[in-house]
């Protein structure tokens, strides 16, 4: 069978997404398994074999590559089980996106919604997912942190290494379920970049990918991929964006800031043209109130762009939704599905910027959420 049709509950005619029939959540769904069984995922150490604990499956074949990316999955299936087509696309571009771009470089290469223009190609440029968005790659920090209600270190399942998440779906299922992960996503800071050391340790020397017996290295298939799909060198790219090219040392040194680093990456590439466009962007100071450098902002914006003007259904295209959705469409936010879907009960109004708790963090009963009366006269998706 397809794996779109896999994943959906073909018993009922409600549209509803598979869900796991072995397990749950405190009542609430895991995603479901995969078909084939016994799967590559690791075990409980000492877990009988009836008690396995399958790899999951969903729309990603990354889904149980580490914890919080199992955790968001199931997040969303247990949403839009909830409700039909959760306006994922708004908190991406509105909450997500101008975070790690800078809101200068937002309204410069994105700006206002201009509607619709059905000559754009909305897919997924090379360079964009070989190298731009791989930029989150070195966002990780090297600990996944699971808390308690008061968002302090859980008493029976305490932090992990990142290593020991990887491909380990039966920590979610024996250990507490989304919500211990779900406060360390919440209250606790993603990695900073330093350029000193731009990823962690756990991805470099331990990454484990199904399959493969070996651990393998994050950065060196980034690199190892970009030359593999063919992308032109950093260089190359500042010049589609626009930029000058870094042609000696003390270009670089302006760009990158740091000039024991421009020595370390001479001594390797010879030449600034020869870098490769991931090493290059990641190294790029960022631009302020940012978490990219000028390059990745610009290869960034150019794809967002494409994905919004491209995309027929996008939430704001007049005759998708009423003018009445879309104003409620704009009060849900990430905090509100976590409220609706997890046993979290207080969470930051802004999910993606981080607060201290409880300083920072409201009950769930004052997270805004949408009035679904405007969906009842049907005007839906003319
Ligand atoms: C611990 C967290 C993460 C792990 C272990 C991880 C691991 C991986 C792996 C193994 C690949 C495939 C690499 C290859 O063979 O070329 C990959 C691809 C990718 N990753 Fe990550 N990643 C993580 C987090 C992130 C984050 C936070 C972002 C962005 C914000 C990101 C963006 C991407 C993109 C855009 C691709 C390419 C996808 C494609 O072309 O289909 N990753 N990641």
């Amino acid at each position: 069978m397809h794996l779109e049709k896999t994943l959906r509950n073909l018993s009922s005619s409600e549209g509803l997404l598979a869900v796991n029939s072995e397990y749950s959540d405190d009542g609430r769904p895991y995603l479901p398994f995969v078909s084939v069984q016994p799967s590559a995922c690791l075990q409980e150490p000492g877990s009988e074999p009836a008690a396995r604990v399958e790899c999951f499956t969903a729309g990603d074949s990354r889904v149980n590559e580490i914890l919080p990316l199992s955790v968001l999955h199931t997040l969303w299936v247990r949403e839009s089980d909830r409700k039909a087509d959760s306006p994922r696309g708004i908190i991406t571009m509105r909450d997500y996106v101008p975070k790690i771009m800078g809101r200068e470089a937002f309204d410069e290469y994105l700006g206002p919604y201009a509607g619709y223009n059905d000559s754009v190609n909305p897919s997924v440029s090379n360079v964009f997912a070989t190298a731009a968005f791989r930029f989150g790659h070195v966002t990780i920090s090297p600990r996944l942190r699971r808390l308690n209600e008061s968002f302090q270190e859980h008493q029976r399942f305490s932090s992990l290494s990142l290593h020991q998440t990887f491909f380990s779906p039966w920590r979610l299922v024996r250990e507490g379920g989304l919500d211990p992960v779900l406060r360390g996503l919440l209250g606790r800071p993603a990695a900073l970049q330093n350029q000193e050391h731009l990823m962690t340790e756990e991805l470099k020397e331990r990454l484990l990918v199904l399959n493969i017996p070996e651990t393998l290295d994050l950065a060196a298939l980034n690199l190892q991929r970009g030359r593999d799909h063919g992308l032109p060198g950093y260089n190359d790219w500042r010049a589609f964006c626009g930029f000058d090219r870094a042609e000696t040392r003390s270009d670089l040194v302006e760009l990158v800031g740091s000039g024991v680093l421009v020595e370390k990456i001479m001594d390797v590439y010879g030449h600034p043209n020869n870098i490769d466009v991931w090493l290059g962007g990641l190294l790029e100071r960022p631009v302020s109130g940012a978490r990219t450098g000028p390059l990745f902002a610009c290869l960034i914006g150019k794809q967002m762009k494409t994905l919004r003007e491209g995309d027929r259904f996008w939430w704001e295209h007049p005759g998708v939704f009423s003018p009445k959705q879309r104003q409620e469409l704009q009060t849900h936010s990430l905090s509100r599905v976590i409220c609706d879907n997890s046993g979290v009960t207080e969470v930051p109004l802004d999910p993606f910027r981080l607060g201290s708790y409880p300083e920072d963090f409201v009950f769930c009963g004052n997270v805004p959420s949408m009035d679904l009366e405007a969906w009842r006269d049907g005007t839906y998706m003319t």
